[in-house]
């Protein structure tokens, strides 16, 4: 299955936003979009899901365009995890779950057997079995965030779109959360996610796309992509990169001229240097050109 965007372009109140973005998402892959604040990535996101509509190109879904797909086919083949949901009601989560079910059944049939046990197949796949009776609006970022992963699961949805899944989680949430999407990938689902963190990325992810200046300016295997020049042509700040022997842990760090501005990257060298005790691999260093 592939959800595809060609040659989008979009702008908002006359200013462009996206000029020249095309972004294709396909099962079993795991995909991370980068971009500065204000790139545009949401914005791409909401147009591939059909939420909105470009001034121009098209987005297709398995070739056939978006339009001719009615809203509950495509629900049950894509499915959106938004950067912030707010209940209106307090739900539990096996409620919020439950709420995936909705395409499949029609506004009008209350859920069965069937569905509540395809909600608790889905908790379990997911790890939050044990929350099912808890309310939603009671539990913390990364659950709930885990919770509308489960509501997007109930779908049935092959394809994840999902905007910023790891901001405001703390660290071990984010690791296992980013563990589950590696692994949702694995089974054969497709998921594209945005980040801000270009050392998210680096570990599971088969394609990391660079949305710049309205454009797709490189995309590609993470350790082909994301070099030092990449992420100074993305954020503008001069980077190392630290890479293991084996390639697969990569990090970067701010270079000796950006450390005194970026005081929170002085993290990155410890977690490398623990990386490595850990692993028992050297750590190269690459400075930027
Ligand atoms: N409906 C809208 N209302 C307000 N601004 C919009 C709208 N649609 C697009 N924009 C503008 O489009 C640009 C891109 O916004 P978008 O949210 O897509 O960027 P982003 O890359 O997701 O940013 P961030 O990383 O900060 O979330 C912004 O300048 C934004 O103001």
């Amino acid at each position: 299955m592939m959800l595809a965007a060609r040659d989008i372009r979009y702008a908002y109140r006359g200013r462009p936003v996206l000029s020249r973005a095309s972004l294709a998402l396909r099962t079993g892959e795991l995909v991370c979009l980068l971009g500065v604040n204000g790139a545009g990535k949401s914005t791409l996101l909401r147009i591939l899901l059909g939420l909105q509509r470009p001034d121009h190109g098209a987005v297709t879904l398995d070739g056939a365009p978006l339009a001719q797909w009615g809203r509950r086919q495509l629900a049950r083949r894509v499915a959106y995890v938004p950067q912030m949901h707010i209940a209106p009601f307090p739900y539990t989560v096996l409620q919020v779950a439950l709420l995936g079910r909705l395409p499949a059944n029609g506004m009008f049939k209350a859920p069965g057997a069937a569905d509540l046990d395809c909600v608790r197949g889905v908790l379990e796949q997911l790890g939050i079995s044990h929350l099912a009776d808890r309310v939603y609006t009671r539990i913390s970022g990364g659950e709930r965030q885990l919770t509308l992963i489960a509501r997007a699961l109930a779908q049935e949805a092959r394809l994840l779109v999902m905007d910023e899944p790891l901001a405001g989680l703390d660290y071990g949430n984010q690791l296992r959360l980013r563990d589950r999407l590696e692994r949702l990938a694995a089974d054969g689902y497709g998921v594209l996610m945005t980040t801000h963190d270009p050392d998210q990325p680096l570990s599971g992810c088969q394609r990391v796309v660079l949305l710049i200046d309205g454009g797709i300016a490189a995309e590609g295997p993470p350790a082909e992509v994301l070099t030092p020049e990449a992420i100074y042509r993305l954020y503008g700040v001069r980077v190392d990169l630290l890479r293991t022997s084996d390639g697969r842990g990569i990090a970067f760090r701010p270079s000796e001229s950006q450390q005194s501005l970026l005081f929170s990257g002085l993290r990155r060298p410890v977690i490398a240097a623990a990386q490595e005790r850990k692993t028992g691999f050297c750590v190269e260093e690459r400075r930027m050109k």
